[in-house]
């Protein structure tokens, strides 16, 4: 018999590491940002659950993770390779994981509150004009400061090349896949966006109808996307002359994100959202405009479609507050 004197000593269970943490969001789309700068934090998806939960937890709809490029790609994640070999000056990495703790490639909004929080960490300086450049697993992403529309700070994120995954067919057609959303009577035609991660953007005739939907489910897309999908509902609100007589257009948009649910914004949507209308306007031999302003429920953002078919995102970031955990 073992008596409790003979038995082993045992180990207590692992204590989660203390986190300090900072709480940002861009127009409402809010993140737990941690800043790991050795690159040995293993966050778990439960680990994120935990965090972004916003109730027994900081809450948000992400989490994103500050690390050194170079420890990604020691973890085995070979685009960190290809980010350095592309800009030896992208030190720094978004490691970005939805709420439901799975990893995606990009994040716009997140991009931009990573770029406040690497200033803030003194990693980054762009108020004299520099620019920060950053790795993400969609490759990377330079990002520089200039003055919003409201005289706040903005921040400016080349996003890189944007793609429509059903090609000239689905250009033509304005159309590559259909989506219904609850309450909906028969599913509406839809278009396939990528910026290095999933959208689908569809058209919606009003406002009124907009702020009617129902997105506490997720909209059911067909054929489904084999990586799932953000859904992007837009209203085109028209084109007007802007004060340097340049034509600008405007959206309003709700957002069903892929690993979270509804959300208040979602940056790398607004473009897809910018580009689905500019697309449509297209098909429709409209000339093409190349500057949009994207309502979404928490705030504003300016999308603009660059040469070499690439596209930038402007907005806002805050930094809320910071404090420590355990998650
Ligand atoms: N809110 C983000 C997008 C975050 C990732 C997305 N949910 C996905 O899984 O692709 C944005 O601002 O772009």
């Amino acid at each position: 018999m073992t008596t409790q004197a003979d038995a082993e000593p045992t180990t207590p269970p692992a204590q989660p590491r203390t986190l300090r943490f900072t709480k940002g969001h861009g127009t409402h789309n809010d993140f737990v940002l941690v800043a790991d700068t050795r690159g040995d934090l293993d966050l778990t998806p439960e680990q994120v659950r935990r965090l972004t939960d916003r109730r027994g937890g900081v809450g948000g709809d992400g989490v994103i993770r500050l690390a050194p490029t170079a420890a990604i790609a020691r973890a085995g994640e070979s685009i960190a390779d290809e980010v350095l070999a592309q800009e030896p000056g992208a030190i720094w990495f978004m490691d970005y994981r939805n709420a439901d703790g799975s990893v995606a490639e990009m994040c716009g909004n997140g991009v931009r509150v990573f770029t406040a929080f690497a200033e803030s960490l003194g990693l980054a300086r762009l108020d004299d004009g520099g620019e920060l450049a950053l790795g993400t697993r969609a490759g990377v992403r330079r990002v520089r400061k200039e003055q919003g529309p409201d005289g706040t700070p903005w921040y400016a994120v080349d996003m890189g090349a944007w793609l429509l995954p059903g090609g000239p067919e689905a250009e033509a057609a304005g159309a590559d896949s259909a989506v219904a959303v609850r309450g909906w009577s028969a599913p509406r035609p839809a278009l396939s966006v990528d910026l290095g991660n999933p959208h689908t953007v569809v058209a919606l005739a009003s406002v009124d109808e907009l702020a009617g939907l129902d997105l506490t489910v997720a909209p059911q897309v067909a054929p489904a996307p084999p990586h799932g999908t953000n859904v992007e509902l837009v209203v085109p609100l028209g084109e007007s002359a802007a004060e340097d007589g340049a034509v600008v257009g405007r959206v309003r948009m709700r957002v069903h994100e892929r690993g979270v649910g509804e959300t208040q914004s979602c940056g790398t949507g607004a473009v897809a959202a910018a580009l689905a209308v500019r697309t449509w306007a297209a098909a429709g031999g409209r000339e093409p405009v190349d500057t949009w302003f994207v309502e979404v429920p928490g705030g504003l953002l300016r999308v603009r479609a660059l040469p070499g078919g690439r596209a930038e995102l402007a907005g806002p970031a805050q930094l809320v507050f910071t404090g420590e955990t355990r998650p």
